[in-house]
């Protein structure tokens, strides 16, 4: 069987995570662990939500795509890929919408890309509501990659899944079917 990569995008608040989570407490499918300069939020932990690195030691890893969104510096290796594969069939990333661009270019059909899309209004009160930083969330919220995200871009335009994630039991439901058609679960 092909090695599938489940390519989780969107503006930030959009639901990325959650689904991440999703697929793998019922499917079993791990996410693979990226690494960021920024801070970790209330209850996030190194290793489990993001390998947390300064900006020196976040230089000295090798990235198969990285990108600066919104002040802080992502990035995500094709090591912990290849490793993740050894094990499962199939795993999933949470990237901005740049990465799953390169995450397309680089595996083609191997690459399953699922756009959430979330209304302004809605995504901000979400955001507010995950307790995010007021002055972070302004900043971020004013960012060009948060309002690039918001909006699936023209090179994964026929490539992906768009997700309306106004609604979690049929956002999964409909993760659930993508699973299917693309023969994961
Ligand atoms: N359909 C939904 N209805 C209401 N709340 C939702 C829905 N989907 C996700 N949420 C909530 O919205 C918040 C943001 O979700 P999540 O953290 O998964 O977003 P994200 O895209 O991973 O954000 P980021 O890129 O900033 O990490 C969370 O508190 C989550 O519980
Ligand atoms: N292109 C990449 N984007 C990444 C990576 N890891 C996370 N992200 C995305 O960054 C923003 C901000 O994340 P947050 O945790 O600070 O809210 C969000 O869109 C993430 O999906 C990565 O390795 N590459």
């Amino acid at each position: 069987m092909d090695k599938k990569i489940i390519v989780i995008t969107g503006a930030s608040g959009t639901g990325k995570t959650t689904i991440s989570k999703y697929l793998q407490d019922t499917y079993h499918i791990p996410s693979v662990i990226t690494h960021t300069t920024r801070l970790p939020r209330t209850g996030e932990k190194n290793g489990i939500d993001y390998y947390f690195e300064t900006k020196d030691s976040f230089s000295n890893n090798h990235y198969l795509e990285k990108v600066e969104y919104s002040g802080n510096w992502y990035g995500s290796s094709e090591e912990s890929l290849n490793r993740t594969w050894e094990q499962y069939d199939a795993a999933s990333i949470v990237v901005d919408t740049k990465g799953a661009v390169s995450y397309k270019e680089k595996y083609g059909k191997n690459a399953v890309v699922i756009f959430l899309e979330v209304d302004l209004e809605t995504v901000t009160q979400r955001l507010e509501n995950r307790g995010d930083d007021k002055a972070r969330l302004q900043t971020r919220i004013n960012s060009n990659e948060f309002q690039r995200d918001l909006k699936i871009p023209e090179e994964l335009r026929g490539k992906s899944y768009v997700i309306v994630n106004n609604n979690i039991k049929i956002t999964k439901e409909t993760v659930a079917k993508i699973l299917v058609n693309e023969k994961i679960k």
